[in-house]
């Protein structure tokens, strides 16, 4: 088994990742979904948090050599972002979604120097707003976005024409597809729900129940 098909089964196996078979999840965009996927579960498991520790920072290493700082995405991108900047012995940050409303009013939390590549870090990627948010806090304060990397993302055509309009590159180690035939396979999804999990990648927004 590869490492991220593993990752997968971890995940499904710990119920990290959660199907509803009746009335939906509300995600940070306001979509309703059949599914969540609760990666900040995933600290709690020192073997697990590893596994994806090192395939983040092995997609960082070949996506963006040129990384010199890591900064996560509050909050659930902290943690991983911690552990990554740990394993590749890189400088961490991290950005807030707003500054700050008293101290010194920061939205990025640690230092950063004029020639940095920061690669941003977030535990899932779905329609991109928040990481994107926390990308143009950085660029708006003069520093360089090198990438941007997460766990886990649905492949709504909504992330890559955010992404595509922004400019940024971003990479997950796991996606949706493979997630959905890792949970069809080890019998946590039916045949009758499998094809409705994949209409709900499809037209996100037009998922409803
Ligand atoms: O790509 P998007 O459509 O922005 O959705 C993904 C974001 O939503 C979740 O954060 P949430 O807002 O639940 O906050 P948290 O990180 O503080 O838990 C997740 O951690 C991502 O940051
Ligand atoms: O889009 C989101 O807000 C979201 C989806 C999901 O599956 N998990 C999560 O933590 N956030």
């Amino acid at each position: 088994m590869t490492n991220t098909a593993e990752i997968s089964k971890q995940l499904l196996e710990k119920k990290i990742v959660s199907f509803k078979e009746s009335g939906h999840y509300e995600f940070a965009s306001g979509i309703h979904s059949p599914i969540y996927t609760d990666l900040r579960q995933t600290i709690s498991y020192p073997a697990l948090r590893k596994q994806i520790t090192k395939a983040l920072a092995k997609q960082i290493q070949d996506m963006y050599p040129e990384v010199t700082v890591i900064a996560g995405v509050a909050t659930a991108g902290i943690p991983q972002a911690a552990l990554v900047a740990e394993e590749m012995n890189l400088p961490m940050v991290y950005v807030r979604s707003k500054p700050k409303d008293h101290g010194k009013g920061k939205q990025i939390e640690g230092v950063l120097n004029d020639d940095d590549q920061v690669v941003l870090i977030d535990d899932l990627l779905s329609t991109g707003g928040s990481v994107l948010k926390a990308a143009q806090a950085v660029t708006k304060e003069g520093y360089q976005v090198a990438g941007i990397s997460a766990i886990f993302s649905y492949g709504f055509t909504d992330l890559k024409k955010n992404m595509d309009e922004a400019g940024f590159a971003y990479g997950t180690i796991l996606n949706y597809q493979d997630l959905l035939s890792a949970a069809h396979e080890g019998n946590w999804l039916s045949d009758e729900h499998l094809e409705s999990y994949k209409a709900f990648q499809s037209d996100p927004w037009g998922f409803d129940r």
